[in-house]
């Protein structure tokens, strides 16, 4: 449903041209959800952007339920919903907005107020429609940019950061959404998030991009797999002493270090962690917290791109773990 080839998007900057996207292929099958994870500046909106004809690309191919994104821009545009970073606040009433969305894919008058109470429906909205769009509640808003992205039942949607600033109740109620949507339809879901939670719980299929090129592209437990045994996680203000001594006292378990926090992945955690205590506290740092477990997706993440998506530091010792360099 969605295919890229050697994407590459390059924009001219005061410092000379840099390459945002370089060389992304990807394969995304009808009905699959995808996560779209990388840290900041990864390269992620630009190739949204280019995948959804906003944006053209420098050179490569893409093309979304088969029509190509540059020489088929309205016909792609009618298969596509779009849920961009932020939905604008304003005086226009809800109702309004959807009724013009509709209008604007090509609906009669008729039509679009059939299908805009609809999705209102939907979506919670009934009660709001005469509301204007900037007194609704963030959680509101999401929601209608949802209803917005959706009115003209596209086969395809792309949601940028859909639940980014939202509260947790907020957001766990957009995911129930989302959810029932998949459940329902056979949309196929390409999504943007910061929130890995967010893509393990709602996505097949994950992939990393990094620099502008995909590092990883997998299901999420096959990303944890890969990094196999424990992960020691200690908490401490002195990150580069902690890092070097346990450099030294458990030479195979290289640490990724983040702004608070050194993580080990180690074999066998359970039985090194004593000694790893002893050097710590000969060397005289101190730690706030230890923990041991198995590795989660965020783990994953930070070994791929040696950066945490929660922090956006640079982790001092990471390196790629062997991972498919192409989706599919
Ligand atoms: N119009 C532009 N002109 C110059 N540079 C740009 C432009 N748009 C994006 N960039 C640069 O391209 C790189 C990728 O940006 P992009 O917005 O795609 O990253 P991202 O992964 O979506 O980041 P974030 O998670 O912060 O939203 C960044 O270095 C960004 O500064």
């Amino acid at each position: 449903m969605i295919q890229a080839q050697g994407l590459t998007r390059s924009f001219r900057t005061r410092s000379g041209p840099m390459e945002a996207v370089a060389g992304v292929d990807l394969s995304v099958a009808e009905g699959e959800a995808v996560g779209f994870l990388g840290p900041n500046g990864a390269g992620k909106t630009t190739t949204v952007r280019m995948l959804c004809t906003l944006l053209r690309p420098t050179s490569g191919t893409a093309t979304v339920a088969g029509l190509d994104v540059v020489r088929q821009r309205a016909e792609v545009r009618r298969q596509i919903g779009y849920v961009g970073q932020s939905g604008s606040g304003g005086d226009h009433r809800a109702g309004d907005e959807l009724r013009t969305q509709a209008r604007l894919q090509g609906m009669t008058a008729a039509q679009a107020a059939e299908r805009a109470a609809e999705s209102a429906e939907r979506f919670e909205l009934t009660e709001l429609l005469d509301r204007p769009c900037g007194r609704l509640s963030g959680g509101q808003r999401r929601r209608l940019d949802l209803a917005l992205g959706l009115v003209h039942r596209p086969k395809v949607l792309f949601l940028d950061e859909p639940t980014a600033g939202l509260d947790p109740q907020s957001r766990a109620n957009l995911w129930e959404h989302l959810r029932a949507l998949r459940a329902e339809q056979n949309l196929t879901v390409f999504l943007t998030t910061h929130y890995l939670e967010e893509a393990d719980g709602l996505c097949d299929r994950i992939l990393v991009i990094d620099g502008g090129k995909i590092v990883a592209a997998d299901t999420a437990k096959a990303l944890k797999d890969q990094i196999g045994g424990d992960v020691i996680i200690l908490e401490t203000q002195q990150v580069g002493d902690c890092a070097a001594a346990a450099a030294r006292v458990l030479p195979d378990c290289r640490p990724d270090v983040t702004a608070e926090r050194v993580h080990l992945h180690c074999a066998d955690a359970q039985r090194r962690l004593p000694e790893l205590l002893k050097a710590l506290d000969a060397a005289g740092v101190a730690l706030s917290s230890v923990e041991v477990k198995r590795p989660s997706l965020e783990d994953a993440f930070l070994r791929l791109t040696g950066r945490s998506l929660r922090e956006d530091r640079p982790a001092t010792a990471a390196a790629p773990v062997s991972a498919p360099a192409v989706a599919r």
